[in-house]
């Protein structure tokens, strides 16, 4: 029987909408089960985006209003107050892994990236993997990656490394046929599967006229302070690009929508982004100021440890390797779970 520690890391197979008589779907309704607990009753949803959506409006959970200057937490309205209350008192706790992608071969060239679609350098290759070292007695049950392969590659690196060994799998829902094609009929194989969703939104900030120049030439041609400036300021767009709030619109709506729902529940998540969408989310955890924010900088590929339990944040900072003690020290559940590893791996 699985231990209450791997419980919630499994999840339960439901025969929902979704599941197949001849098997089990995976890509669209994920065969995981999530357990939300709305108003004092329990009810088990599909972890799919559909019913995530249903849930979102059922339960309250905020969708990103349009940032303030000064925090991209923005006013809530107050039925989701109540509903999210209710959801925090009650949620379990979960872990968020949160990492930058290893160096892309724009990185080393100093160039700025953005959006193009650009992979990693054999160093950013090393540095997801020893993301992955850094992280691999974390529980990990969902795994999110921008559209774009330098996180892709950098969250598959990671996954190498995790001590669990679960597969991360990637989801096809661009259609009937890829979430069709992509079943999979075997519930054990299911277990032992992490889901690995794309989102767009979790792109890096859109670049504009900048995509593709040097930095340092750009700087020496605009000058220092103009160049920081678009690169680092809240609110100040690079020529056709997007501001850093502009980013935050659609990361941090994206994390509220889709991710702040599974913590919720008590699945730990993985996310693979990118500096500027990452600078917005964690702008967004740690309640920061639109001045604060311009002074955070993310290195490609370390990774960032936030526990989230009744309904906060709490910032565990980098574990430097796996054995770390203080990483799990910092809950009983984490040091439960990497207990539970070493008793099934030694
Ligand atoms: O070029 C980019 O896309 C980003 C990240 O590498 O650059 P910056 O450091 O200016 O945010």
């Amino acid at each position: 029987m699985a231990s209450p520690v791997f419980h919630h890391a499994v999840g339960t197979l439901q025969s929902h909408r979704g599941l197949h008589d001849s098997g089990l779907r995976f890509s669209h309704d994920l065969g995981f089960s999530v357990k939300l607990i709305p108003k004092g009753l329990e009810a088990h949803i599909g972890l799919s985006r559909r019913s995530l959506n249903g849930c979102e409006r059922k339960y309250g959970v905020i969708k990103a209003s349009s940032a303030s200057p000064t925090s991209v937490a923005g006013p809530i309205s107050s039925p989701s107050i109540n509903d999210t209350n209710e959801l925090q008192k009650k949620s379990s706790e979960a872990a968020l892994i949160l990492v930058r992608h290893g160096e892309s071969l724009w990185n080393e060239k100093n160039l700025f990236t953005g959006c193009v679609d650009v992979p990693l350098t054999k160093r950013g290759v090393e540095e997801a993997i020893e993301a992955g070292r850094r992280i691999s007695n974390i529980p990990v049950d969902m795994i999110y990656t921008s559209a774009l392969i330098r996180a892709q590659m950098t969250a598959m690196l990671a996954m190498t490394q995790h001590r669990r060994k679960k597969v991360p799998i990637v989801m096809h829902d661009e259609n009937e046929q890829a979430r069709s094609w992509s079943q999979i009929f075997s519930e054990d194989t299911l277990k032992q599967s992490i889901p690995v969703i794309k989102a767009w939104q979790l792109n890096e900030r859109m670049y504009g006229e900048l995509q593709g120049l040097n930095k340092q030439e750009t700087a020496d041609r605009y000058g220092n302070e103009k160049v920081h400036e678009w690169r680092r300021s809240y609110d100040i767009p690079p020529p056709n690009g997007e501001s850093l709030e502009m980013c935050a619109q659609r990361a941090v709506a994206y994390f509220r929508d889709h991710i702040e729902p599974l913590l919720f529940s008590g699945k730990n998540v993985m996310i693979a982004a990118h500096g500027n969408s990452l600078r917005s989310i964690i702008m967004y955890l740690d309640k920061l100021t639109s001045q604060e924010v311009t002074s955070l900088e993310l290195s490609t590929g370390v990774p960032l440890l936030y526990i989230f339990k009744k309904g906060k944040f709490m910032r565990r900072g980098s574990p430097v390797a796996p054995t770390e003690a203080g990483v799990y020290a910092y809950t009983r559940t984490l040091a439960l779970y990497r207990q539970k590893l070493d008793d099934m791996l030694n």
